[in-house]
């Protein structure tokens, strides 16, 4: 990932307008917003559109209608769409890998299509799946790795290609509290700009600067941790704050 001197100047993520409809369902509904570095987490209950949003800014669907800019490049625009790409990741929930390539394989490959040099990728792999605690695994097979591995390989591609954005779709779901430990301290260790969907308030209390909160595609809380938790009802315990906040904004049905 490259690195940026101003978090507050430069937005390396813009999405604006964007409208995504299955038919009738209408699963975002002009959702607008930016990112600078850091991390930010994206909330919402089953069904709030978090999936597809992510999916929408990793250039996965073009939306019915709006924008996403990914380093200043249109995502879904003619020329723009492969420079574009190449500063983007998606790591979904469950990573598909050819079974029969080894790690490395994979992550040095995935980082060459990015962009990166041949001659560097292989080292850029090694340096990448060392980051993410699979060093000792980079010549396993990807076949014979577990789920939380994978979800690793993915996240070693996308740190070895230099991408400016960095999605997370649910990081933790299916680990074990020792592995999503582990998974929140890597995370906490990412530079750029990381948008991460959760369902899991004890990791966004973790690792968010900044909250987005969905309801039924529309964005209806977006600032910090501290002002999610304030919209809590008074008299509510503090470990269950942000979680009170988060429903109360869903339940008061306006952007704040
Ligand atoms: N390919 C699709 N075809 C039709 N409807 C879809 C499709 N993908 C998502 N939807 C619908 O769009 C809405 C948003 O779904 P999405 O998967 O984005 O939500 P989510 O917040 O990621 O949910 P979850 O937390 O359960 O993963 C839901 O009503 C869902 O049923």
């Amino acid at each position: 990932m490259t690195s940026s001197s101003g978090r507050e100047m430069t937005s390396r993520a813009v999405v604006r307008g964007l409208v995504q409809e299955y038919g009738a369902v209408r699963a975002l509904d002009d959702v607008s917003f930016a990112l600078g570095e850091g991390i930010t987490a994206l909330i919402g209950a089953n069904g709030a559109g978090k999936s597809t949003l992510l999916t929408a800014v990793a250039g996965g669907r073009r939306p019915t209608a709006g924008s996403v800019e990914v380093a200043g490049h249109d995502v879904y625009g003619r020329r723009t769409r492969r420079p574009a790409l190449r500063r983007v990741a998606l790591v979904p929930q469950l990573p598909r890998f050819p079974s029969n390539l080894t790690a490395r394989e994979v992550v040095a490959y995935l980082a060459w299509m990015r962009g990166l040099p041949s001659g560097r990728a292989g080292q850029a792999a090694d340096d990448a799946l060392e980051r993410v605690g699979l060093e000792a695994r980079r010549s396993s097979k990807l076949g014979s790795l577990s789920g939380g591995m994978l979800r690793r390989v993915a996240l070693a591609q996308a740190l070895a290609g230099e991408v400016d954005v960095l999605l997370l779709d649910e990081p933790s779901t299916g680990l074990d509290p020792h592995q999503r430990r582990s998974m929140v301290d890597l995370l906490q260790t990412l530079p750029g700009t990381v948008l991460i969907s959760s369902h899991v308030m004890e990791d966004v209390a973790d690792l968010a600067e900044r909250i987005i909160a969905l309801h039924e595609g529309l964005v209806r809380f977006d600032g910090t941790p501290s002002a999610l938790a304030d919209r809590a009802p008074a008299g509510t315990t503090e470990h269950r704050r942000l979680e009170a906040g988060f429903l109360s904004v869903c339940l008061e049905g306006r952007a704040a």
